[in-house]
């Protein structure tokens, strides 16, 4: 026990119980941190770890329980009372103004940068933090956000948080901190928050990649339904226990590769050299092509032009040629006033409609039958989609995507927030849908996905370095293939 776990509390939530109409969100939680302590929260999608981490934020009030901050039971609550206590956030649905740059961001964020000159130093408190967080980013921080990538905004997000600017931050609440970050982010992120929490500091880290948990959290506790179920040292768990606390069923981890024969016909998409550089682009029917590399290397951009290459014109009638797993929801996936059924229908309505009228029948049906294959966390598919938990949306976009009957399926990093469990629900309907012969683009910031595909095409900036196929495909090679461009270029210097 080291000598932070003593002290008082920084926050100490007791018998918390939340709900949304009929959903019970929390049903009685008591969650404390210490400082010094990075405690890792995991559970499946929906468990309630955003729910109990927004009413530790101040955003959300219990209707039931207790939240006291410093030991205070009957000190103030609300955004402002957290804030005030040096509880920063950093929230899975990523909160930066777009149209405003991240100097200004950095601005709304700490109010303390006001009178002559705070745009300066607004500027110096947000880049020497990425600096110490990210060394060699190379983010321009008098840029809008919304011109930056997921992963960059995600950098930005995280940096805001640590920043300390009139006031140190006491505890940060990370909500799935590094899905859209790659492995060497995500490790440069990891290190910080050792160093943070060896410093005194706190953290709530949120994450379903578990591996992280094990390696960064000195506490794990473990949600399921709103309970939680599990509070240890990290040291009494193993990814195996940790997985049975959760409640998930993970299947023996079995060489994904399906031992199909890559055929030798042509090819069922293909592209030059991006810009000119680097290999071609090619793919087959049945195959599960992954694209790897460090984020923001031009996967995206290529799953885009793909996109556009074989989408056709929408008015025409027919199924479509391609379908589109989007990553980042909040910008280009979820269409937020509509319901869970609407969003998971869009893609289909020409397999839905009879006469120009969408079949009602035919399409609850349809809703009712993803449910069902991975599991969407909902009393009623008519309810908003946003009252799903993170998670849970993600999977209606996938779901969205494989109902329609494309031949191909492009995938934008499209597993960001998704559980362990449900992770290899939806890897096994890929691995079945392609030995029927559909065609998967995967883009992943995750190694095991990049390893369970056929063949995998490595980025570096903006151009295809690297062709793996079969044995080839392991993390050793795809990380020496991600740094290949940079050698090359201090070569050519
Ligand atoms: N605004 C809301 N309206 C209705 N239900 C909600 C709302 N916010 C959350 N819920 C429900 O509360 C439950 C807990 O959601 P929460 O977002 O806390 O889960 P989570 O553990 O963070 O999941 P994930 O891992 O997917 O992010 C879910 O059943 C969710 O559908």
């Amino acid at each position: 026990m080291n000598s932070h776990s003593q002290s008082v509390p920084v926050v100490e939530a007791r018998d918390v119980k939340v709900s949304f109409g009929a959903v019970r969100a929390l049903a009685g939680v008591d969650l404390v941190i210490r400082p010094g302590e990075c405690v890792g929260l995991v559970g499946h999608n929906g468990a309630g770890k955003s729910t109990i981490v927004n009413v530790i934020n101040g955003g959300l009030s219990p209707h039931e329980g207790t939240i006291a901050y410093k030991g205070e039971e009957r000190g103030r609550t609300g955004i402002a009372a957290a804030r005030g206590h040096g509880i920063r956030c950093v929230f899975q649905e990523l909160s930066l103004c777009p149209n405003l740059t991240v100097i200004e961001n950095t601005r709304i964020m700490h109010r303390a940068l006001t009178g002559w000159g705070w745009r300066g130093r607004a500027a110096a408190a947000i880049r020497s933090k990425l600096d110490e967080i990210f060394p060699g980013h190379r983010i321009d921080c008098s840029r809008a956000v919304g011109d930056l990538s997921i992963a960059e905004r995600q950098m930005v997000e995280i940096a805001t948080a640590f920043a300390d600017v009139g006031q140190a931050p006491k505890l940060v609440i990370l909500d799935e901190p590094t899905s859209s970050l790659d492995a060497s982010l995500a490790e440069q992120l990891l290190a910080h928050v050792r160093t943070y929490v060896a410093g005194g500091g706190s953290v709530i880290f949120i994450s379903h990649i578990l591996g992280e948990v094990l390696s960064t959290a000195t506490r794990i506790v473990v949600m399921k339904d709103g309970r939680v179920v599990a509070d240890r040292p990290t040291a009494e768990f193993t990814q195996a226990g940790l997985v049975q606390a959760m409640g998930s069923v993970v299947a023996e981890k079995k060489d994904a590769r399906v031992a199909r024969a890559l055929t030798t016909s042509e090819p069922i998409l293909s592209l030059p050299p991006r810009h000119g550089r680097g290999l071609p682009f090619k793919a087959f029917r049945g195959e599960l092509v992954g694209l790897a590399g460090l984020s923001g290397h031009g996967q995206t951009d290529m799953l885009v032009d793909l996109y556009h290459s074989r989408s056709g014109n929408w008015l025409r009638r027919g199924n479509p040629q391609v379908a589109f797993v989007a990553g980042d929801r909040g910008y280009n996936g979820t269409f937020p006033l509509w319901s869970i059924l609407n969003n998971l229908s869009v893609a289909s309505l020409t397999d839905l409609s009879r006469a120009s009228l969408i079949d009602e029948r035919h399409e609850v049906e349809l809703g009712e039958e993803w449910k069902r294959r991975i599991a969407i966390r909902t009393p009623d598919m008519e309810n908003g989609i946003l009252s799903l938990s993170g998670g849970n949306q993600q999977k209606v976009l996938f779901a969205r995507a494989l109902a329609v009957r494309a031949p191909i399926v492009l995938m934008d990093d499209p597993m960001r927030g998704v559980d362990i469990g449900t992770k290899q629900e939806v890897y096994d309907i890929v691995r079945s849908e392609a030995e029927n012969g559909r065609t998967f683009i995967w883009y992943s910031t995750e190694m095991d996905e990049i390893c369970i595909c056929d063949r995998v095409y490595v980025f570096n900036s903006g151009a295809i370095v690297a062709e793996l196929t079969r044995n080839d495909i392991n993390e050793e090679n795809i990380l020496a293939a991600s740094f290949t461009e940079a050698v090359t270029r201090e070569a050519v210097a």
